[in-house]
């Protein structure tokens, strides 16, 4: 597990982790030394002649100057000791800031990293997952690998390192009191931690199925409040998001209780252990005086070793229990390797769009969802030049939406190939082919941002041409309802998913964010009330006029839509069954006609 962590840490500064790692060191040192700093002033308190006759004694006072009083070495040790406690408590808040820093700069990066592969991916992969799991990895699994696995994997190799010196440097001390004090640890550990240790991980693998769950239950129905209000379901909601709820609460009640037992399973040991060792000498009849301060001793590096020892077991269980957020993410990882092995290009954040010049080809192309029975689309054959206005109809589930995709590149065809210009529509021409498509999908979207933010669609605030953002409103029919309706105009804020506009206001300002980029392809999914043909006329004409030679392919239920484009393909079982002009299909085809009449 410190491997895969290390590897997802390495990214974020090979000479950040190790100068983390040279400040815990330091910390252990430094803690170490402030115990046996007093030492020097316990002996010296208790009995200066006989610190005086002790090897340290004679050294000390070497240092302080061989003639000085009894009373000026005891000073001396005092603030020796005060001196190096105080470093090493300031070194300690030190190194504990900047290896949480360390740690939350890693869960940051490695979001980030996420995201990057996230948009880069296919549109196909978002076809099979639900969203709520994406939310639960990105938030959730990301912060707990930052907060619950590379924090405490640090915080672990400082208290080892301050376990370890102190145990290294009391042997010389008391060395009976490091092998007992050893094998009790280590038997505690197999003992008691072990299966404690077992029982956590199963614990965090209930709490994380139930986020997982409440994730998809509360994100379900606030996705779909509108008709669970109408339909006055919220019962039934409610009940799913408890249910949900009070399976993780109950898991997650468990973990204090595996938290809290290595503390006073420790308290017990070691302070039992010293009443003990008091009570076993007096009834040893031994002289207590000489006892005492070897005891006073032993009390302040347990009560220094202590909290590092809990520390330890408790961090060790929370990595253990942290496993599976680790899991995932590695997983997510690994998946993006193996898909950029594959040969699938990294993200294309670029800006450049394709230049095209005379046609858009499908030569035979059939695509197939996933899991499906058989291809949604198949066969497709057809040529759409450049500056024609073609339209696609057919009956609900024909593969209308499937070949707009197709067209747009988010779905690859699973036969057959789609030519621009001659040119396939490889991997490398998808961006700039799709940076030169302004797209209205059947499903709109709309930020919960300003009127500006939705039609400048992934525009920064500064960088946001509000002058052509309400030319291209005046374009979509939408400039009136902008400046009249709305008090704060451009930066009227639409609401989740634009709640706040009507549906015909919503279609118009994703028309207006489809032209905003000046597209030379107009593809529009069923944007059917926007764009009544006088619209859709006043778009292309307004394209046209600033110099663009726009090529409109479109999805249309209403037929009065596309009377007067180049050519209509009708779509049946995936298969375009005829093609031609409108009056031509009204002429020589039955089931154009009786299709007319039915979706009148
Ligand atoms: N993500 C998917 N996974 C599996 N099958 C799908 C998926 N999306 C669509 N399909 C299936 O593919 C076929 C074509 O669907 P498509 O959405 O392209 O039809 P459409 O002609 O646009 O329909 P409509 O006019 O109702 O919008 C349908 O049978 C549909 O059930």
């Amino acid at each position: 597990m410190l491997k895969e962590l290390y590897l997802i840490a390495r990214p974020s500064g090979l000479k950040r982790l190790i100068a983390v790692l040279v400040v815990t060191v330091l910390q252990a040192t430094v803690q170490t030394i402030a115990v046996f700093s007093l030492l020097p002033f316990l002996s010296a308190v208790s009995d200066i002649a006989a610190f005086r006759r002790s090897a340290l004694g004679r050294l000390f006072v070497q240092v302080v100057g061989q003639g000085s009083s009894d009373h000026r070495i005891m000073l001396a040790a005092g603030t020796l000791a005060l001196g190096i406690l105080v470093l090493g408590n300031g070194l300690s808040l030190f190194s504990d800031h900047y290896r949480t820093k360390f740690a939350f700069s890693v869960a940051q990066d490695l979001r980030v990293r996420l995201l990057r592969q996230l948009v880069a991916r296919r549109y196909e992969y978002f076809l099979g997952i639900n969203s709520s799991v994406l939310i639960k990895n990105l938030v959730d699994d990301v912060g707990k690998v930052g907060a619950d696995l590379v924090l405490p994997a640090l915080d672990l190799v400082s208290r080892v390192l301050i376990v370890v010196f102190m145990a290294i440097a009391v042997l010389f001390v008391e060395p009976l009191v490091v092998v007992i004090g050893g094998v009790v640890v280590l038997a505690y550990n197999r003992l008691v931690m072990h299966p404690i240790r077992r029982k956590a991980h199963a614990t965090s693998g209930a709490i994380l199925d139930g986020i997982r769950q409440l994730h998809f239950e509360i994100f379900q129905a606030l996705g779909g409040i509108k008709q669970i209000l109408a339909a006055e379901k919220g019962g039934y909601f409610v009940n799913r998001v408890g249910q949900a709820s009070s399976r993780m609460v109950r898991a997650m009640a468990r973990v204090p209780m595996y938290a809290a037992l290595p503390r006073s399973g420790f308290e017990v040991l070691v302070f039992g252990g010293m009443i003990v060792w008091v009570m076993s000498s007096i009834v040893a009849g031994e002289n207590l005086a000489v006892l005492m301060p070897r005891i006073g001793f032993i009390a302040v590096v347990a009560y220094r070793v202590m909290p590092s020892l809990q520390l330890m077991f408790a961090q060790a269980a929370l990595l253990n229990s942290s496993r599976q957020a680790l899991d995932e993410v590695t997983g997510l990882l690994r998946e993006q390797d193996r898909w950029l092995a594959a040969g699938q290009p990294p993200a294309d954040l670029g800006e450049d769009r394709l230049g095209w010049s005379h046609s858009i080809r499908f030569e035979r192309v059939s695509f197939g969802y996933q899991g499906a029975d058989g291809p949604a689309v198949a066969e497709l054959d057809f040529k759409i030049g450049k500056g024609e206005r073609v339209a696609f109809v057919g009956p609900t589930g024909s593969g209308k939406s499937t070949l707009i995709d197709l067209l747009i590149g988010l779905l690859e065809p699973t036969g057959g190939r789609i030519l621009v210009d001659d040119r396939p529509l490889d991997a490398g021409r998808i961006g700039p082919w799709r940076r030169t498509i302004g797209y209205v999908s059947q499903d709109l979207f709309l930020l919960d941002g300003s009127i500006a933010q939705n039609v400048a669609f992934g525009c920064d605030d500064d960088e946001l041409d509000r002058a052509r953002v309400l030319e291209i409103a005046e374009i979509a029919q939408a400039r009136a309802f902008i400046e009249t309706g709305q008090a704060s105009g451009l930066d009227t804020v639409v609401g989740e998913r634009g709640v706040r506009l009507s549906g015909g206001q919503r279609q118009r300002l994703a028309l207006a964010r489809a032209l905003y980029f000046n597209p030379s392809v107009l593809v529009l999914d069923e944007a059917t009330s926007a764009l009544d043909p006088v619209t859709e006329r006043n778009v292309t004409e307004a394209i046209r006029r600033g110099g663009g030679e726009v090529t409109v392919v479109t999805v249309a239920h209403r037929m009065s839509t596309v009377k007067d484009y180049d050519r209509i393909h009708f779509l049946e079982n995936g298969r375009i069954v005829f093609s031609g002009s409108y009056n031509d299909l009204v002429e020589n085809e039955d089931r154009f006609r009786s299709f007319i009449a039915d979706s009148v």
